[in-house]
């Protein structure tokens, strides 16, 4: 059941551990270290090309530049020094409605630079503002909070805030489970201005009155969609909730994510100003283009030697391998070990310090195969991942984007090759194919076969068939036009 593995999910990315001791690695302070980035592909001026749609009233002028953001002077050495020569779509149109103090939801392709778009405006106006240089004090007061799913994603953003924060007086402290909740405390009490954090250890700060929520401005929800599931919306509802959280006209609200199934859009809405802007830079839920795709026929009993021969070609290049459990991740991990592939695994039952150095290993090539779980599959920012493999393919499609586009970033190419048993995944068909043409891949004519065969939704995700490209706010105007009576909420997708 797809509700017990959210809810599973969720317990491991938050769960408190009383006894947890880990306490992290300290971030990068070389400035080569914090400001080390991957080149843009040579697709990256493609991405001019992507129609842009903004919807709800007033939305401010797209910016073409970064000058044109009117960034301070250290903000904009700092995106420079970060190799960032011309903004992308969603920062071209996500920074101004964020500096106009609009509240947005923003749907943008994976890969395309959503972190920075929220990160720059958010700090700009810390600046602008005056900050106040960070103090130690028993209740820290931040301006800003950004959630995120996963352990690893939010670490990343943390990374990235530090990274375009450098040389301010702006302190950034990330909090996720699987790390000692005395050294959390610690660094949060240190000063804190942008808090960065999963949903569980947040609450769990907050709860113990160390974080106040009265000078809050921003609230950031990364991976939107998937903050605000089945899994973690109750969490979320507490957060807005939490005593002192300013009401959401009083803060501005602001959503990212490649995806966004339309119940989950309608849900949103909640925690949204009602007159919110709503981004989409390409199609709603579209995979990224520069992600070349390949679906082939494989059984569950030839799914091993298929890899192997895909691994065969792939020589160094990292590559990640993603598969539906986490005892199938330490299963593969180990075949391919004793195939002298050196590989690592990533998945919810292993330790945090083992999720890092797994992590570290795999970026740093030492281990340039990486088999996960969905626990990687969205937000994680790798250089050189040039292939995705699923050897089991996603329940949902939105997943199915999410992992692939950990390859093809930033204007960079990849391939995804998915292994398709048709016992296990012809639910997925149409969906797929969907996602394939809509990104202007090859459909295999086998693969439109089952989906002609597919009967009725069936276990079909129903959230595949968003590709509206548009706010549901139009469709519900369209509908109500035409006096269409509102269909019932999907339910059945967590079924
Ligand atoms: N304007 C830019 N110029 C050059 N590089 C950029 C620019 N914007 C972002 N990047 C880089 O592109 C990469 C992808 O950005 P980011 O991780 O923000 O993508 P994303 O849209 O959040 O992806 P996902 O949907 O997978 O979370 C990062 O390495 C980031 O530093």
């Amino acid at each position: 059941m797809i509700v017990k593995k959210v809810r599973e999910e969720v317990a491991e990315e938050d769960m408190e551990e009383l006894e947890v001791v880990y306490v992290p690695p300290p971030p990068p302070e070389e400035e080569d270290s914090i400001f080390s980035h991957y080149a843009t592909g040579i697709n990256f001026d493609k991405y001019d090309n992507i129609l842009v749609d903004v919807s709800g009233d007033n939305p401010p002028q797209a910016i073409m530049t970064f000058e044109e953001a009117g960034l301070c002077e250290t903000l904009s050495r700092n995106v420079s020094k970060s190799g960032y020569v011309k903004p992308t779509p969603v920062q071209k149109h996500g920074i101004p409605i964020i500096a106009a103090g609009r509240d947005l939801m923003a749907c943008a392709q994976t890969g395309s630079g959503k972190t920075a778009a929220f990160l720059l405006p958010i700090l700009q106006r810390l600046m602008e503002d005056g900050v106040a240089a960070s103090r130690f004090s028993e209740v820290q007061e931040p301006e800003a909070i950004i959630v995120a799913p996963t352990r690893e994603l939010i670490n990343q953003i943390y990374l990235e805030a530090r990274k375009f924060a450098f040389g301010t007086c702006v302190r950034t402290v990330v909090v996720y489970g699987g790390t000692s909740t005395g050294y959390t405390i610690r660094e949060v009490l240190k000063g804190c201005s942008v808090l960065c954090g999963t949903p569980g250890r947040l609450l769990d700060i907050i709860g113990r009155g160390k974080v106040g929520l009265s000078k809050l401005r921003y609230l950031v929800l990364d991976e939107a969609d998937r903050m605000l599931d089945m899994g973690f919306e109750p969490d979320m509802r507490k957060l807005v909730g939490s005593p002192g959280m300013p009401s959401k006209e009083e803060r501005q609200t602001l959503m990212f994510s490649a995806t966004y199934p339309e119940d989950i859009q309608r849900m949103a809405a909640d925690f949204l100003k009602i007159d919110y802007l709503f981004l989409a830079v390409g199609q709603v839920g579209g995979a990224c283009s520069d992600v070349e795709q390949q679906v082939l026929q494989v059984t569950q009993y030839s799914k091993r030697e298929a890899l192997m021969d895909i691994l065969k070609t792939t020589g160094t290049e990292r590559t990640m391998v993603f598969v539906e459990t986490k005892r199938k991740a330490d299963f593969i991990a180990t075949f391919l070990c004793q195939e002298n592939v050196p590989t690592t695994s990533i998945h919810g039952d292993r330790e945090q310090r083992e999720r890092e150095q797994a992590l570290t290993d795999f970026r740093t090539g030492k281990c340039p195969v990486l088999v996960a779980t969905s626990v990687a599959a969205r937000g994680l920012d790798i250089e050189h991942v040039q292939h995705v493999v699923n050897f089991d393919l996603p329940s949902g499609i939105d997943e199915y984007v999410h992992r692939i586009g950990r390859t093809g970033r930033c204007g960079n190419t990849g391939r995804a090759v998915s292994f398709f048993d048709p016992e296990a995944d012809s639910p997925l068909a149409r969906s797929l194919i969907k996602v394939l043409s809509g990104a202007q891949q090859e459909v295999p004519s086998w693969l439109e076969e089952i989906a002609g065969g597919a009967h009725g939704t069936t276990g079909f995700n129903p959230r595949g068939r968003v590709f509206a490209s548009t706010d549901t706010r139009r469709r519900e105007e369209a509908r109500h036009q035409v006096s269409v009576p509102s269909s019932a909420a999907d339910e059945d997708v967590w079924e």
